[in-house]
């Protein structure tokens, strides 16, 4: 444990107030592998609390009508626009991700997240059929579950937090979020906002710690009904086994193995740039981000010189330089984990183009213990390789070359995962023929990245269970009854 003189404390939130815990984790700085920050390393009694906090509060928030709730979550928005770069600073020092990323994307969603729940909840209907002939009338109502559990990992941290807390409280759930033990802080900060929001004590409570412990502490309570989780695939599993018992609402966002499929009538000027972006943005750490790229073979060389070309202009530097494109990854543990996948690469014969073992990585002195690394290409590896199977999460890509629409098409489907796969091509028509033969929950066409929050976002196969958007969040977030009148 790291002497304690100046460290940032967190502490959790329940019921409207700041509690101390018995315990606390430490926390590291991605940039210089310091501990900065204590992070609670909260248990059952914590989660008890919460759920009495929660339950409290449940009957008079999902008693307010929608307006009434959707002013709460405008008011939380303007007030996180207000401390955006505060924020910002924060995620950046938090998470490893670069400054730039924190203020362009991460704290501006975030606040999109609400403000986007605040207006589609509104904009709900139900359904209602007539049965003349038996003289009915059937229609349906919705109603907040009860008590929301949400878990969210490291990767984005207020970002992906505020995408699940928005749509359930909107729907006029109370909450109890546990985000990820390495990534709390830009959490905590937001409920120093809650109540100046009007967020009414109990609605939402902020429970720090570990998976194993609190984490499983609010899967398994009995009074939570309803769990939505977006992490790893294993966590899934064991969140999936724990919540078999009562027969528990999940909600699963999963990892990805995601592929890019360039065809040789692609526009490269565009791809090229959108596919180093779409391999390393955030260190690879986001589970949209590409790990295989399938090049048709008539290009594969001009390709993958252009490819490495631009790889190596992805500046790697401390997370508050704003002319980094790639900060830190997340921690040692994971710098190993990613850095062990490009040496099994090596041993299998794959060539390095550029990045890990290739590059010299610069970094100032303070810097030196700091998760870093440089973004890698990898090729001449096989389909089978675990790093063309297995998801690495971190900035390492893999380019391979194809012949034909219809083996790249098995190649692209043959992984356990199916979220997101990009395609390139400046034929319309098999755009929509490949898109459609993809098993990948998204696919973006000569793009990525870009959401529209209205529509499904989620995966298929091992890359997940249900979709999140605003009618799939509603519709997750609420129960639905079927009511018949006989007239
Ligand atoms: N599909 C998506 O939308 C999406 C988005 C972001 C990240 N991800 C995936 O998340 C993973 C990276 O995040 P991670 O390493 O934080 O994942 P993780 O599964 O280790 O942890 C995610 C969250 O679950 C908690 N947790 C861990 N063990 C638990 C347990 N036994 N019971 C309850 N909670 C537990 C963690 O503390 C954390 O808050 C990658 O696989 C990535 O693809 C998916
Ligand atoms: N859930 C979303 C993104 C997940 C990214 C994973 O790392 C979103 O954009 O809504």
């Amino acid at each position: 444990m790291a002497g304690t003189k100046a460290l940032l404390t967190l502490e959790n939130f329940i019921n409207g107030k700041f509690v101390p815990c018995n315990s606390y984790i430490d926390s590291y700085d991605p940039s210089t592998g310091d501990v900065y920050c204590r992070v609670p390393n909260s248990g059952k009694e914590e989660i008890d609390a919460a759920v009495e906090a929660a339950r409290a509060a449940f009957p008079g928030w999902s008693a307010r009508s929608p307006q009434e709730r959707s002013q709460v979550l405008h008011r939380l928005a303007d007030l996180l626009e207000q401390s955006l770069e505060e924020l910002a600073q924060a995620e950046s020092r938090d998470q490893g991700k670069t400054i730039t990323l924190a203020r362009t994307m991460d704290i501006p969603r975030s606040v999109q997240n609400f403000r986007f729940f605040a207006s589609s909840i509104l904009h709900h209907t139900s359904e209602c059929t007539q049965m003349d002939h038996m003289g009915c009338l059937h229609y349906t109502v919705r109603a907040p579950v009860g008590i929301a559990g949400l878990i969210s990992p490291w990767n984005l941290p207020l970002y992906l937090l505020t995408w699940k807390v928005a749509p359930a409280i909107a729907a006029g759930n109370t909450v109890i979020a546990k985000p990820s033990e390495l990534t709390s802080v830009t959490a905590w900060m937001m409920c120093k906002l809650l109540e100046r929001a009007g967020v009414p004590p109990g609605v939402v409570n902020i429970v720090f710690g570990t998976g194993p412990r609190v984490g499983e502490a609010l899967v398994s309570h009995p009074e939570v009904p309803l769990i939505s989780f977006t992490g790893s695939q294993p966590t899934a599993e064991r969140i999936t086994q724990l919540s078999a018992p009562h027969c528990k609402k999940l909600s699963l966002e999963l990892g990805g193995k995601n592929p890019a499929i360039i065809f040789e009538d692609a526009n490269l000027e565009e791809c090229i740039p959108t596919t180093v972006k779409s391999s390393f943005a955030n260190q690879g750490e986001i589970c949209l981000c590409t790990s295989r790229i399938f090049v048709q073979k008539s290009i594969y060389s001009e390709f993958l010189e252009k490819f490495v070309e631009a790889t190596r202009m992805w500046k790697v530097g401390i997370p508050s330089d704003p002319s980094a494109s790639m900060g830190a990854l997340i921690s040692k543990a994971h710098l190993e984990k990613v850095r062990s996948y490009i040496k099994k690469a090596q041993m299998e014969g794959a060539q390095i183009l550029c990045g890990e073992g290739v590059d010299t990585l610069h970094l100032p002195h303070r810097n030196q213990a700091g998760y870093f690394m440089l973004p890698t290409v990898i090729t001449d590896i096989k389909d089978e390789s675990c790093c063309m199977k297995e998801e690495i999460f971190g900035p390492v890509t893999c380019v391979v070359p194809f012949d034909s629409e219809e083996e790249v098409i098995q190649r692209a489907n043959s992984v356990k995962y199916g979220l997101a796969a990009t395609v390139w091509s400046s034929n319309v028509g098999r755009i929509h023929r490949v898109a459609k033969k993809l098993q990948s929950g998204l696919v973006w066409t000569n793009c990525w990245l870009i959401r529209e929050l209205n529509l499904p976002f989620g995966g298929m196969k091992s890359s997940g269970v249900g979709r999140e958007g605003a009618k799939d969040s509603y519709e997750f977030f609420t129960e639905i009854k079927t009511i018949t009148i006989k007239h």
